[in-house]
Parts: structure tokens; sequence; C-alpha cells
């Protein structure tokens, strides 16, 4: 059985469709989508995904190269509109309470030719316009500058963060990066493989870095990932992504032979290798499709 939730924005009255009993938590959600759609290039990436995150949690986006992992972040954003289903972000409809999001798109490490400084990166999430340029004087600036320091210091980059962020390392440069992102002390955080790149060690200790921002400053994240044992002891859940649906859960309830073979229909084994490891094997390719992924049309 199902009832419709009424969820009050400012300015905005949203109908949910949620099963009974687990209305209020829905209308509590930071991120919710039911029966969600998108399309791009005409095609659709995915449907009828249903997700639910709680105030607080780290939640890891899974699945194979090219299901709409990114898509999925870009459609909480409200920078894809959704073709089919609803969605609520911090209780507004997506686009609304960008605000209130710090958002860090995929990228690649910075050249080392880049002269910013760490800080100077930071202060950006304060302030776009200002790209490197010193901050004004008065109180407002002194906050900035503190808030900037406080980030560093929060980010545990206080030792490098003055030095050009092309010559740091990947794991250095995804700090500043992800302080970066919280400069506006958002209450959710949207990270698109931050750890991509970093080897074992510094995954470990960034995703171990963002379970402590969840948990001290209540800040919800959602993080792209290709490989989920680095994170796995820091997680709260996760969100397995397929082209006909979702699922989510503690990681031990979702990477499981049986859940992963039911959500892409196909035999799919998971491993666990003797140092604990999970090895999900069997996994499906997303149905390759050739665009120019940088022009939006899909159009070969
Ligand atoms: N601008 C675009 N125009 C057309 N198709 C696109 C565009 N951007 C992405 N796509 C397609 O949408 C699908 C989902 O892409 P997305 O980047 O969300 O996947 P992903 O799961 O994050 O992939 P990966 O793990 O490789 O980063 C892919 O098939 C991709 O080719």
């Amino acid at each position: 059985m199902t009832v419709r939730t009424r969820v009050l924005a400012i300015g905005d009255a949203f109908d949910v469709v949620v099963p009974a009993g687990a209305d209020r938590a829905a209308a509590t959600a930071v991120v919710v989508f039911r029966d969600a759609a998108v399309l791009v290039g005409g095609r659709v990436v995915w449907s009828g995904v249903d997700i639910e995150t709680a105030a607080g949690e780290f939640v890891a986006i899974l699945g194979p190269n090219g299901v709409g992992k990114s898509t999925l972040l870009k459609a909480a954003l409200g920078l894809l509109p959704l073709s089919a289903g609803r969605a609520v972000v911090l209780g507004r409809p997506p686009g609304q309470a960008r605000a209130e999001i710090g958002y860090l798109p995929q990228r690649r490490s910075f050249d080392p030719s880049v002269r910013i400084r760490g800080l100077d990166v930071v202060r950006l999430g304060l302030d776009g316009h200002r790209w490197g340029l010193p901050l004004p004087g008065g109180r407002r600036g002194r906050a900035a500058e503190r808030r900037v320091a406080e980030l560093i210091e929060m980010v545990g980059a206080t030792g490098y963060a003055h030095q050009p962020i092309g010559r740091l390392s990947g794991g250095e440069q995804q700090r500043l990066l992800i302080a970066q992102a919280l400069a506006r002390r958002p209450r959710l955080l949207l990270l698109d493989e931050p750890l991509d790149s970093l080897d074992l060690h510094n995954a470990g200790a960034v995703a171990a870095l963002i379970r402590d921002i969840c948990r001290t400053a209540g800040v919800t994240v959602l993080m792209v990932a290709h490989d989920v044992n680095p994170i796995l002891s820091s997680l709260d859940r996760v969100i397995y992504l397929a082209s006909g649906g979702a699922v989510a859960g503690t990681p031990a309830e979702v990477i499981t032979s049986g859940t992963l073979s039911r959500l892409y229909q196909t035999p799919i084994e998971v491993l666990t290798t003797s140092d604990g490891r999970l090895v999900v094997v069997g996994q499906p390719e997303a149905p390759a499709v050739h665009v120019d992924r940088h022009d939006g049309t899909g159009r070969p």
C-alpha cells in the first residue's frame, strides 16, 4: 500500500508517493528518487530508480562503467531533468537546493604547471569569482580567511596548502578540493570519483576523512566509486545502479551474489579474498553508446 505524502519546502509543495510506514523517513530524507528515469542523448540511461538517503549518511554509488553514476549526481543537482518519476533533494525539487550542496565533479589531477596555491583553490569555494585574488579586507575578509584556515585544518592540509596545487600529490589535491566543496557548509556533498587515481592507502585515508565529516558536521555524502574495497569500512550504505533500477542497503546486504544477480538479471558472483576484499565477477558492461560526451546531444 502507498500513501501520498506532501513534502513542503520554501515556496514549494511537492508530491512524493512513498510506502505507508516509510512516509516520515521519506519526508526527512536528504535525497529521494522515486521510480526515476533519465534520458541522455535521447537514450534512457536508467529507469525505475528508487533511493532514499538520510542526514549524515556516507553512501557510495557503485556500478559498471557507463551505467549512469555521474548522471545520478547530475540529476540530484538538477543539471539533468528526470524523464520520469520524482526526486526531492533537501526538501525541494532538484536544482532549487544548490546553495546547500557541495559538488566535486569527476576530474583528473591538476597539471604540474598549475601555480595556484592550495589555499586559493579552497577559497574559491567561498567565492568563485575571486579565483586566486586576495580577499577584501575588513570583517568579511577576515571571517573568510578564518574559514579557509579552518577548512584546511579539517582536511589535514595545513602542511602543504601554501604550495602550488599542481605540485601536490593526488591525495593532497583531493583533500583540498573536498575542503573547497565544504566551504559553504553544505548539507549534502556530491563527490564524483574523488578516490580515482589514489593508491589504496590514500583512498582509505580520504574515505575516513569523508566519514568523519559526515559524523561531525552531519553532512550527507553521495560518492561515486569504482572500487568499494578501500572505503568499505567507512561507508554506511551503498547504492548499486543498473539500467533498470537501483538497490540500496549496507554493503553486506547489497554486495552479494544473490542481490547483484537479481539486479543485473545475469549470474554474478561476489568473492571474498583472503585479505577481506570483495571481487565482483560477471558484472555486465553498460550498453555502449558512441557519443561525444561533451556536446550533450548524443549525436555521433
Ligand atoms: N553529454 C552526453 N551526451 C550523450 N551521452 C552521454 C553524455 N554524458 C554521458 N553520456 C552517456 O550516459 C551514460 C552514463 O554516463 P555516466 O558518466 O553517468 O556513467 P558512469 O556510470 O558515471 O560512468 P563511469 O563509471 O565510466 O564514469 C553513458 O552511456 C555515457 O556514454
